[in-house]
């Protein structure tokens, strides 16, 4: 499978690369909302222009030959997955969720959903919420030793989700052969917003590779 690459990078090198791309997109994140909010004149928006585009033209100057970032392992073991819609390091569209681990296995996020994640006026849009609730359900699953691919995602909207801090939550609750099904929640200071259920499956070329073990690392987001 293409898209997945080695990578011997030192930790303190991975360590700069971090602190840059986190940097990055949260300037370009900040950015994405000030242009959501401003109100500015055609002339100033004209000169914003100019300024964004310079900066694009710094970022083009040196940057990867293809048009995904993958998942990149490290040589100490851990990857990144920084291209990645909503736990991307390097993704300014993400929001980015930084998900924890409990020992009873529990994946949980808390964030910030601010005026890019709008759908209804000062909620947060459902189709954004699905990325989230995807990605939670499957991050539970493959940290509880199950990944795979959503094969099914079923979501009930409970109530609108406030802009504003949100927090996400989900675990695995069954394995049903190459099935893992996780269930989790959306929810703000109101309480549940959205609940879910992800059916998430080992592909059938996974099985059948031979190479289970590396392949279920490398559906996963970790
Ligand atoms: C893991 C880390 C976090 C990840 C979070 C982000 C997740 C993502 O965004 S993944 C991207 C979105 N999903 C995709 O692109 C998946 C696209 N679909 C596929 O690749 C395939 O259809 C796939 C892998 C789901 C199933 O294909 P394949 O392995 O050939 O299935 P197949 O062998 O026919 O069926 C295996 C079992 O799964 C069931 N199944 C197949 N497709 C589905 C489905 N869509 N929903 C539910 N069950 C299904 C079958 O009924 C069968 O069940 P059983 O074993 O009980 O008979």
């Amino acid at each position: 499978m293409s898209g997945y690459f080695t990578e011997d990078i030192g930790a303190q090198e991975l360590q700069e690369r971090t602190a840059v791309a986190t940097d990055i997109a949260e300037a370009v994140r900040t950015l994405i909302a000030d242009t959501v909010l401003t109100e500015v004149d055609a002339s100033a928006a004209a000169t914003a222009i100019e300024h964004i585009e310079a900066a694009a033209e710094i970022l083009r100057s040196r940057q990867l030959p293809d048009d995904s970032f993958g998942v990149r392992f490290n040589t100490d073991g851990t990857k990144r997955t920084w291209g990645n819609a909503v736990i991307g390091t390097r993704n300014p569209i993400a929001p980015p969720l930084d998900v924890v681990f409990d020992d009873d296995g529990l994946a949980w996020a808390e964030f910030e959903m601010g005026p890019a994640y709008e759908g209804p006026a000062g909620l947060v849009h459902g189709g954004i919420l699905a990325a989230i609730l995807d990605q939670i359900l499957g991050s539970a699953a493959e940290h509880a030793g199950a990944p795979g691919m959503t094969g099914t995602l079923t979501i009930r909207y409970r109530q609108g989700t406030k802009l504003g801090k949100v927090r996400a939550e989900a675990r695995l609750d069954r394995v049903e052969g190459v099935k893992s099904i996780a269930v989790g929640r959306i929810s703000t200071a109101e309480g549940t917003t959205a609940e879910a259920e992800g059916i998430f499956i080992l592909p059938r070329w996974a099985r059948e590779s031979g190479a289970a073990d590396k392949i279920r690392k490398a559906l996963s987001d970790g």
